[in-house]
């Protein structure tokens, strides 16, 4: 689906609940304990960093005043330390990678589930409610939502850790500011570390205040990435139809289209990361001059000792540095709340329910029963009008009527696809099966291709080569086990046969076929349904067909035209 200029990300609270259900989930104990080890050693490290702070204070003033035997013995144990932070940071990236990869897993594993519900694929691409790309959203996605979260929310956590510990060592070591000004008298306690919370967070309210647009533009730069790839898919799946067609400008043009809104949205991407990059550089290269000024009074009543400077800088510039987190990973949370927003979006489109109108409940009885059926357009104008009708176990009926007068729709509406409309239908659906004009052959063994939607080991090699003997591809028997694109090796023709073996196979109790033997000579076609009845004579038959030579395999039509449907008997 395509999207427009316009596209901008909702605001919607409900999308941050997309990050929740794995943290309840039956992984919920792996999930925790993963995230404890993970903030247990990210505190370990900023401690430790603390106790290197310490350490520098007393290494350098011991060095400046020449007292190298004494910073000699200091380093043991340094060494030591270092080698023991080191281990804990890469081992809590190590538990974050797991962590990451498990909740990605899960999530997938969710989504694919709701996709393949309740037919959500179809309604997402053929409903009222679409939403665009669900290939990427599950795909890319999630895995960027997983990273991302666990990255920031880590980061957050160490920002947060670092800022109380070295808050309290800056304002310990930092002292109190004293100083007399228009008569009154200052005292001002924890001033470096006030000073550093009011650059910081004037640097913030900036960025934010050039940043924003930055959000609305990563949220739609992923809307047409995914368009480009879905154009360039189409091509891969049409290639043979393009080619006939010459279709090369077409489609140039039709992904020129794509690429000009990815190329004109990212010069907006650029221009705002260039904004943000730009104020986050500058505030990098003068964050330092607010504490050299802090830390004039100092100097000049020579306070300041070399190693107390380093420590005051180690410690100022981690309360700066944790006080930008929000700076540093705007573009990320961007990013994030951009991923977030798409997610929630696809899980509203997929939790709601297909739209009411025409009922269908599935029954145990043989027949087919439909009640007071009126097909209409999504607009609400009705297309055909079928009434009621059963259709015993074993009938034969044939669907009749002009091009565009609504016989797939009413093939749909009995399948459950199509709800537009009024009336209801029952039958037993676990007993039936629909050939459509197109049927679907995935890539695989034939096997697999044959017994779709069964595993192939549903059936025996023997059942498998009855059943191509009887469709007239004998030919393929040999080849069941090997694997291909079947979609592009068979003929339409082949391909259809290929579903009426399938039938054959499965032995449904209602047969439904919208075209399914179109492409085929009328030998092939008469001999598909010679097949179909003597195997399965007891299926009930609803065949969708503009070929009079299809009548004799019917003993009942239903003719669809302007006003209600005319139902009657066929002579043999
Ligand atoms: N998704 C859709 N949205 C809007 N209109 C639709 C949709 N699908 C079908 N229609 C319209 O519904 C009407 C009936 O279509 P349908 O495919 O059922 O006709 P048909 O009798 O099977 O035609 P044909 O014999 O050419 O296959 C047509 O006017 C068609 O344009």
């Amino acid at each position: 689906m395509q999207t427009t200029d316009e596209t901008t990300p909702p605001h919607s609270l409900s999308d941050w609940k997309v990050l929740f259900p794995y943290w309840k989930s039956e992984e919920k104990w792996w999930a925790w304990s993963l995230l404890g080890g993970a903030i247990g050693l990210s505190v370990l490290y900023v401690q430790s960093a603390v106790w290197f702070g310490a350490w520098y204070h007393r290494f350098f003033d011991a060095f400046f005043a020449g007292q190298v035997a004494h910073c000699l013995g200091m380093l043991p144990l340094y060494l030591l330390v270092t080698v023991g932070s080191v281990a804990v940071h890469v081992t809590q990236t190590y538990l974050t990678q797991i962590l990451s990869m498990r909740w990605r897993l899960w999530n997938t594993r969710v989504y694919l589930r709701q996709y393949l519900s309740e037919e959500a694929y179809y309604r997402l691409e053929h409903g009222p409610n679409r939403a665009d790309n669900p290939d990427q959203r599950i795909a890319d996605d999630l895995s960027q939502m997983t990273v991302q979260t666990l990255k920031l929310g880590l980061d957050a956590i160490d920002a947060v850790t670092t800022l109380f510990s070295f808050a309290v060592v800056l304002w310990n070591i930092g002292g109190v500011l004293s100083f007399d000004w228009h008569g009154h008298h200052f005292h001002i306690p924890g001033y470096l570390f006030l000073g550093a919370v009011i650059t910081t967070l004037t640097a913030s309210g900036i960025l934010e205040r050039f940043g924003s647009p930055l959000i609305g533009a990563n949220y739609r730069q992923q809307h047409f990435d995914a368009d480009l790839r879905a154009g360039l898919m189409d091509i891969r799946r049409n290639s043979e139809q393009i080619a006939f067609y010459g279709g090369e400008e077409a489609e140039h043009l039709r992904l020129s289209g794509y690429l000009a809104h990815i190329a004109t949205n990212w010069r907006s991407v650029v221009r705002y990361t260039w904004r943000v990059n730009f104020i986050g550089e500058i505030y990098t290269g003068i964050a330092t001059v607010p504490l050299w000024l802090m830390l004039a009074p100092k100097a000049m009543a020579h306070a300041l000792t070399f190693g107390l400077y380093s420590q005051i800088n180690s410690a100022y510039t981690q309360v700066r540095i944790s006080l930008e987190w929000f700076i540093f990973n705007y573009a990320d949370l961007a990013t994030l709340r951009s991923v977030l927003q798409r997610l929630g979006e696809f899980e509203r489109t997929v939790s709601q329910q297909s739209e009411t109108g025409i009922e269908r409940f599935v029954s145990e009885i043989p027949s087919v029963q439909i009640r007071d059926l009126t097909l209409c357009l999504p607009d609400t104008t009705p297309i055909a009008r079928i009434g009621n009708l059963t259709l015993e176990s074993g009938e034969r009926w044939l669907v009749r009527g002009a091009s565009g007068s609504g016989k797939s729709t009413f093939l749909r509406a009995l399948a459950g696809l199509w709800r537009h409309g009024s009336g209801a239908v029952s039958f037993n659906m676990r007993q039936a099966m629909f050939l459509p004009q197109r049927s679907y052959v995935p890539s695989g063994t034939l096997r697999q291709t044959l017994s779709y939607p069964a595993t192939p080991d549903r059936y025996e090699t023997l059942s498998c080569q009855r059943v191509l003997e009887a469709v007239n591809l004998a030919g393929y028997s040999h080849r069941l086990d090997e694997i291909a694109n079947w979609r592009d090796v068979l003929s339409p023709g082949e391909q259809q046969r290929l579903a009426v073996a399938r039938a054959l196979l499965f032995r449904p109790a209602i047969l439904f076929l919208d075209e399914a033997t179109s492409a085929l000579d009328e030998g092939n076609e008469r001999r598909l349904y010679e097949a179909l009845l003597s195997a399965l004579p007891s299926t009930t038959f609803i065949s969708v067909a503009h070929r009079d030579a299809l009548c004799r395999f019917h003993d009942h039509e239903i003719v669809l035209g302007d006003g209600n449907a005319v139902f009657s008997a066929l002579e043999k």
